[in-house]
């Protein structure tokens, strides 16, 4: 299994990078390229490298506004890309191509580069004779180990530049909010208070003509040589190793992210505090790639909840948009706690004094994977996975519920395949979600949540209209078989739907073995 690792590295741990380059460089696309040339710089100057990571759009990013002319650059790096997925990659492509438009739109061009940053970005900051290189700040130990090593290579490399970090990825950093002695906030309602509370800034305007810098008139013609051809060209998903995506990803870019988010502020804003718990309902705004790749900006997505605060028709619709906001929080609430715990992508986030004896069982995780629990809200949520690569996030609570407690499947194992299936898989809240579900996470319920998948989907899908759209075999069994499935005997099943699957476990027994399971790790008597 899988998982971004999380090395405590410091920056001293880097081997200087300078003498080993060039060859690293060799044979990597436009880096490649870069390295068999010579380095003559272009005359210009006040040529700022802005590396783009999860910041994947022009309006509303901090990190691109200012006096230098800007060089915006992405690296394909295989270090990342080793975690990546289908889904993930082919939505990052799509953003990659519409950030790409966006640059020449405005005279510019966005630099694509294959190998390791620690290689690339001094070359490329040498060779346009950069003063400054910036980028938007990320939270996983990944990302941090990465950006302490780009800069001491930069700093190795001598090349003279100014590194500054920005933070676009969040409406307010994790220094920013903190409990009183400083630490992180491992209690949601205390730090939503002080999150909702905290002014936030609004989007800046995108660059314009001029700003930004074309590479063919910054960097040497000679030096740049077929990179000139190609440095907007986009590799493949099968270039970069992976697979087309099982699912129908939906639409990446700009574009497409204004336009969900248009249709959301104008009108399903204000039934999300009432619909968004229920699947069926299509009340959420779908807005998770955009946010997790940046192709829209946070600042943007919170203007337009004040913009739809100061048109809301009555106290309701005020609050409904409450209620969008209070989820904008517990995304940043997540990336605070990655921040400070970057270990809780692969250990549990709460300590028990024993370990939890999670159980082996290969045939209930794949009847989990492939949605055939016999749990038909569980099966949707799964099969909604594979079919679109997102999962409406109730679903998602509940399959993690019962993968974790009902099958007592260790929750890594359920963040692996989601990793390997969502669209918007952000190590953040994939951790957070799996960690909470699986009550090893930041909570401040003492006890040990169950979700009983028959109640849920009574709650949550009255009418059985979400689990009839995503599992054909109960498309025409009645409402009432839909919910009670499990606890159907075998021959109303078989008149039913002969085609779905039985229960693989009884709810009641495996409820009785998870509460076991967690007392001996609490060390209950
Ligand atoms: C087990 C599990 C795994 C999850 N894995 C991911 C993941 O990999 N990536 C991901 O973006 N979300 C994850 N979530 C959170 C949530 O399910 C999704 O963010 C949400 O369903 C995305 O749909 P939306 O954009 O329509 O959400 P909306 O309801 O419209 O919410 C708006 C935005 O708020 C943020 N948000 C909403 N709910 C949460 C939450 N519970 N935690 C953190 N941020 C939230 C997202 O950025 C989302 O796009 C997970 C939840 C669970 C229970």
């Amino acid at each position: 299994m899988s998982e971004e690792p999380y090395h405590a590295t410091s920056e001293s741990d880097f081997e200087p990078l300078r003498a080993t380059r060039r060859n690293a460089l060799r044979g990597a696309g436009l880096a490649g390229m870069l390295a068999m040339g010579g380095a003559s710089a272009r005359q210009d100057s006040g040529v700022r490298l802005h590396w783009h990571r999860r910041d994947l759009r022009v309006t509303d990013n901090p990190a691109l506004a200012g006096d230098d002319r800007l060089l915006p650059v992405f690296v394909h790096d295989p270090a990342i890309l080793a975690y990546g997925a289908p889904p993930v990659v082919s939505f990052l492509l799509g953003a990659l191509d519409s950030l790409r438009e966006q640059y020449r739109e405005r005279g510019g061009e966005l630099l694509l580069a294959r190998g390791d940053p620690r290689t690339v970005l001094p070359d490329l900051a040498e060779a346009c004779d950069a003063d400054a290189v910036t980028w938007n700040r990320d939270y996983s130990g990944l990302a941090g180990e990465r950006d302490r090593a780009v800069a001491a290579a930069l700093a190795d490399a001598g090349v003279s530049v100014d590194v500054e970090r920005f933070g676009g990825t969040l409406l307010h950093k994790p220094e920013t909010i903190t409990t009183a002695d400083g630490s992180h906030h491992s209690v949601f309602s205390d730090f939503w208070r002080e999150w909702r509370d905290r002014e936030k800034a609004a989007p800046v305007a995108a660059p314009v003509r001029g700003d930004v810098v074309d590479p063919r008139d910054s960097l040497d013609e000679e030096w740049l040589g077929e990179a000139s051809e190609t440095a907007g060209t986009l590799p493949s998903l099968a270039e970069l190793g992976f697979d087309d995506p099982e699912a129908d990803v939906q639409p990446a870019g700009t574009d497409a992210a204004h336009d969900l988010l248009a249709d959301f502020r104008e009108d399903t804003i204000y039934r999300y505090g009432d619909d968004r718990e229920y699947p069926a309902r299509e009340s959420t705004s779908r807005l998770s790639p955009h946010l997790k790749f940046g192709t829209v900006g946070v600042r943007t997505v919170w203007k337009a909840t004040e913009d739809a605060a100061a048109a809301a028709s009555d106290g309701d619709a005020r609050e409904s948009v409450e209620a969008f906001r209070r989820r904008l929080a517990w995304r940043e609430f997540y990336a605070h706690v990655l921040d400070a715990r970057p270990d809780v992508v692969t250990e549990n986030y709460r300590e028990y004094p024993n370990e939890i004896q999670w159980r082996d069982d290969p045939e209930g995780l794949r009847a989990w994977k492939d949605g055939e629990t016999g749990y038909p809200l569980v099966d949707a949520g799964m099969r909604q996975l594979r079919a679109e690569a997102w999962v409406h996030n109730r679903v998602r609570m509940v399959a993690a519920s019962f993968l974790t407690k009902d099958l007592l499947i260790d929750w890594r194992e359920g963040y692996d395949w989601y990793r390997r299936k969502l669209v918007d898989h952000d190590t953040a809240h994939a951790a957070g979600g799996w960690q909470w579900a699986a009550s090893t996470g930041a909570n401040a319920q003492p006890y040990v949540r169950f979700f009983d998948p028959v109640t849920q989907s009574e709650e949550y899908d009255p009418d059985g209209e979400y689990v009839r759209e995503h599992v054909p075999e109960l498309r025409d069994a009645p409402t009432d078989a839909i919910h009670e499935w499990p606890t159907l005997d075998d021959e109303k099943r078989a008149a039913i739907a002969p085609d779905y699957p039985a229960p693989i476990v009884d709810y009641g027994e495996h409820h009785e073995r998870a509460i076991e399971a967690f007392e001996a790790a609490r060390g209950d008597d």
